[in-house]
């Protein structure tokens, strides 16, 4: 029997089934990482295995690639795929430009080069993400492990004529050991409160040898799709200026709200 998800899960899984309007046969998807990402990638699954939808997706991270096979997504690199139609994604912040700061799970680099390579990317999330400037959530940074302290330093060096409200850099840790990401580096997170000017930031951050990429997306995202726990989203588009309020066709019978370990 069916259960029904908690809100927060509900409210990621209608982002989710609206930002899969998006898709149509034959796309080459770009799959993001996190928990709103996983709700779309088994919608996904579904509608490739019960409405026999033909997609290629391209994971963002290895957990992603995971979850996509057992979800029956056919998974290609972007290196086979070259150029995608369309990523979905989730992020830990966004703004009224639709600019995000990503990178809670560890997978910005990833995502940031599917997304880029994408013509269109829309963002998956819940209204508890929605900040009026950038910041509160910590940056991530991605750095390189070898002198990893020196990049921390200069980093922190870079921040001293920023314009933010917090300067505290610290490691990310996975239990008591550094945390790596999926191509083995490191990220460091910059506590920075609120972000006066991203752009500047984000340029500065990636001029600092040892910084392979910043958690920041800026002009990237096309669409964010915010649901909420009944059932509804708002759907705001940048390049048509417009914000809708819809409500999502849930299916009752959605074998996705069958107790599912994320
Ligand atoms: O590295 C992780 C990604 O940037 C995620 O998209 C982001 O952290 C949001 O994840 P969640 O949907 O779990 O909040």
């Amino acid at each position: 029997m069916a259960a029904r998800p908690n809100p927060i899960d509900m409210a990621k899984y209608v982002s989710a089934r609206r930002a899969l309007d998006y898709v149509q046969d034959g796309m080459r998807i770009g799959l993001g990482t996190g928990s709103t990402a996983a709700w779309m990638v088994r919608a996904l699954g579904e509608m490739v295995r019960q409405d026999g939808l033909k997609v290629t997706g391209v994971p963002t991270s290895s957990r992603t690639a995971e979850l996509a096979r057992q979800c029956g997504v056919p998974v290609a690199t972007l290196e086979d795929a070259k150029w995608l139609d369309l990523t979905i994604d989730g992020a830990d912040e966004f703004d009224t430009d639709l600019s995000l700061v990503k990178g809670g799970g560890g997978a910005l680099l990833q995502e940031k080069i599917v997304a880029t390579a994408s013509d269109m990317m829309v963002v998956i999330t819940d209204a508890s993400k929605q900040v009026d400037h950038l910041g509160a959530f910590p940056l991530p940074v991605e750095v390189i492990p070898f002198g990893w302290q020196t990049t921390k330093a200069l980093i922190e060096e870079s921040l001293i004529g920023m314009d933010v409200a917090g300067r505290s850099v610290t490691l990310r840790l996975n239990r008591d050991a550094p945390f790596r990401t999926d191509e083995g580096n490191l990220i460091l997170d910059l506590h920075l409160r609120r972000i006066g000017n991203p752009r500047q930031l984000s340029l500065v951050l990636n001029q600092i040898p040892g910084v392979v990429e910043n958690g920041l997306f800026l002009d990237i995202c096309d669409v964010v799709v915010v649901g909420a726990s009944d059932g509804t989203v708002e759907v705001r588009d940048i390049n048509t200026g417009t914000v809708t309020h819809e409500t999502v066709d849930i299916r009752e019978d959605d074998n996705l709200f069958v107790d599912i370990a994320d």
